[in-house]
């Protein structure tokens, strides 16, 4: 399975769903020859390859809709037909034509209220548009959200019984007869030379530490490097022998007691540091590297202190968006996704931009400590990954 844009989230449902690793495609991030090959890759192996949307089909530019008519991806669009009757049939149209080219195949109806209400939809379609079906609305086939999306798979004690749940509804749909077969030529992975061959690099994953691109693991692989993973919140501190660190993105402040409370894993952070080890820290890592992260209620938390300043939880998203950053080994995009704003008297050694270049995010650099609000795309530029943590 895919998953258009950047997003953490889905994919860790989906890859419990598909029992696969789920890679995201988008033509800004990862590029058409990066989605390229991916789809290739996992046409040779898999008889079935889904690619869910992101947001609405048009929504971002570019968007789920360009993705689908570059590589001829048939459109199932799923539609939240729970305040509709008619209008669903309008809603399927324009879907299907608001810009040309889209290889439509059909609707889906979602959160559907009766057998009745799946009559009305279905008669309002216009002539020659494909039904694929009626997904009921069921509170225990939903799964649960909280700021930046959905729960993290992990979190979620019932998650089998509700895909099981969800599995049923899809069964009584026609959403398994597929559309024709597509071919995703041949495209070749892309050279990545061993910068990192040798390296132990350790890396955060657990609920506090969870928005890691699978993709980005791979090319940690591809560079040679060898992967290790600790969990801070399981009491865990830097694995032995590491020669550098990566603490990646997720929800340090919904555990600001216990992080705090291990004060192996900080003091290893401080001599890994010291000893002038590089250390890569992303949006809720970077937040966990200041003295302080105030939590959304309030209360201030004593993190690493590796860097001055403090992280304060807003009751809104603060930032969102795609984001690139030019290194002398080139162009390494990634996004922004957080609802909390630092406060630090550091100065930014690099700024990323955005796509329509505007400002983006401060790129922080102290010693041997690389730490942003980014989330980089590793793929887009493994040489520019090697040097932060080579
Ligand atoms: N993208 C992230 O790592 C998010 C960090 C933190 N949970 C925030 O919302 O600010």
């Amino acid at each position: 399975m895919f998953k258009c844009g950047p997003d953490f989230l889905d994919p860790q449902i989906h890859a419990v769903a598909s029992g696969a690793p789920v890679h995201n495609v988008d033509l800004g991030m990862c590029g058409e020859a990066d989605i390229a090959w991916r789809l290739h890759r996992a046409a040779c192996e898999a008889d079935l390859i889904l690619v869910e949307g992101v947001m609405g089909l048009y929504d971002g530019a570019p968007s789920g809709a360009d993705i689908a008519r570059r590589f001829g991806i048939p459109v199932m669009a799923v539609i939240d037909a729970r305040a509709m009757a008619q209008t669903f049939g309008a809603v399927a149209h324009g879907l299907a034509h608001y810009q040309p080219g889209i290889p439509f195949a059909g609707v889906l109806a979602n959160r559907v209220g009766s057998t009745h209400h799946a009559d009305l939809l279905r008669e309002a379609l216009p002539d020659g548009m494909r039904w694929f079906g009626a997904v009921m609305r069921d509170a225990d086939a939903a799964l649960p959200e909280r700021h930046l999306g959905l729960m993290q798979a992990q979190e979620i004690d019932d998650l089998g019984a509700r895909l099981e749940r969800l599995a049923d509804h899809l069964e009584r749909t026609g959403a398994a007869g597929l559309p024709p077969a597509v071919d995703f030529p041949a495209a070749p992975a892309p050279a990545v030379p061993p910068l990192l061959a040798g390296k132990r690099i350790a890396i955060a994953r657990d609920a506090a530490y969870g928005f890691i691109y699978p993709a980005n693991i791979d090319t940690l692989r591809a560079l040679g490097a060898e992967p290790v993973f600790f969990s801070p919140l399981a009491g865990e501190g830097l694995p032995a022998a590491c020669d550098a660190a990566w603490l990646p993105g997720g929800y340090p402040e919904l555990h600001g007691g216990t992080l705090a409370a291990n004060t192996a894993f900080w003091a290893g952070l401080r001599a890994h540091v010291a000893a002038g080890r590089p250390l890569l820290a992303e949006c809720g890592g970077w937040m966990s590297l200041l003295e302080t992260i105030v939590d959304t209620a309030g209360t201030a938390h004593a993190f690493g202190g590796l860097l001055p300043g403090r992280a304060l939880m807003q009751q809104r998203l603060a930032a969102l968006g795609m984001q690139q950053v030019d290194f002398p080994q080139g162009r390494l995009t990634g996004h922004t996704f957080h609802y909390s704003k630092a406060d630090t008297p550091l100065e930014p050694w690099l700024r990323a931009q955005r796509p329509d270049g505007g400002e983006g995010e401060a790129i922080y650099r102290v010693g041997a400590i690389t730490a942003s609000y980014v989330h980089f795309w590793f793929p887009s530029c493994p040489a520019a990954v090697a040097a932060l943590l080579g």
